[in-house]
């Protein structure tokens, strides 16, 4: 799809019937995210989410998909050495059903990522925020806004490409730092919070629907305003998505 410029479409889903929607709607890439830990579960982060918690929205997911590509999320800590990925992964693949799993993570974790690859499991990978490191970088703050940051992201997106990674996902960078990650790789670069120059867009479906209560990050958008109903906003997410016209300057960093 990179190839051809055809934007990739990715939106999270945890259960069945949303599954089935989101299929219906023509959405290339359904995520299982960490993510629901906030909004399923309505935790402060994604920390406390296990691989069962992810196994078990699989499930219900992958009953509900056609089409799409069913891809999971690793929780934080359940992939901290090799066997622990791999043991993490084959859980979601195994029992999940999912068709590729994501980390978060930097050029620390290409060994991690190797060793996934050598196993035979199809790795994306996560880069810029890192929002299972909630606790440690004290915030969800756009990364890269240095020189300095801004290299080192371009750096673990070769190093991730090299150790094998089938994707790239990169969360809360300026445009201009993600125009110059995909310029950098081969892969695919999936983009939320990155600007429209990525290659597909992933958000968050309950932002999508307009139902998260407090606050949303800037970058996602309610499009049941524009869509009149779930099918609707669901539809005309992925409308946006491949007529670039999401997102626009407002939902973009500098
Ligand atoms: N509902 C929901 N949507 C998400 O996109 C999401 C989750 N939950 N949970 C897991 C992570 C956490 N994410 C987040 C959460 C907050 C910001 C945020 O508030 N960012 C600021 C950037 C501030 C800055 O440094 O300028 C923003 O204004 O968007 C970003 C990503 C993305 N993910
Ligand atoms: C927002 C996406 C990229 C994610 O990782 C999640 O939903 O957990
Ligand atoms: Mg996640």
């Amino acid at each position: 799809m990179r190839a051809e410029q055809q934007p990739i479409v990715a939106l999270t889903a945890y259960d069945y019937t949303f599954a089935q929607a989101v299929d219906n709607a023509g959405v290339d890439v359904v995520l299982v995210g960490d993510s629901l830990g906030n909004v399923i579960q309505g935790h402060g982060s994604t920390v406390p989410v296990t691989v069962e918690d992810i196994v078990y929205h699989c499930q219900c997911v992958a009953r509900g998909l056609d089409r799409a590509l069913l891809m999971a999320d690793l929780p934080f800590l359940s992939y901290a050495d090799e066997a622990t990925a791999i043991d993490s992964a084959g859980a979601l693949m195994k029992h999940g059903g999912a068709q590729m799993v994501k980390l978060e993570g930097t050029q620390d974790q290409a060994a991690i990522v190797e060793a996934l690859t050598i196993a035979g499991v199809p790795v994306c990978a996560h880069i810029g925020l890192q929002p299972q490191l909630v606790d440690k970088l004290g915030g969800f703050k756009v990364q890269g806004k240095d020189e300095q940051s801004a290299n080192r992201i371009v750096e673990d997106a070769c190093a991730l490409e090299a150790a094998g990674a089938d994707l790239l996902l990169v969360e809360c960078v300026s445009a201009p730092v993600a125009e110059r990650i995909r310029a950098a790789v081969n892969l695919p670069l999936i983009g939320i919070g990155a600007g429209v120059n990525c290659d597909g867009q992933v958000l968050v479906l309950q932002d999508v629907l307009g139902i998260t209560q407090g606050r949303v990050p800037r970058f996602s958008r309610n499009f049941m305003p524009q869509g009149q109903s779930i099918p609707g906003a669901l539809s005309a997410y992925a409308e946006a998505v491949r007529a670039r016209t999401f997102p626009d300057a407002t939902e973009c960093f500098e």
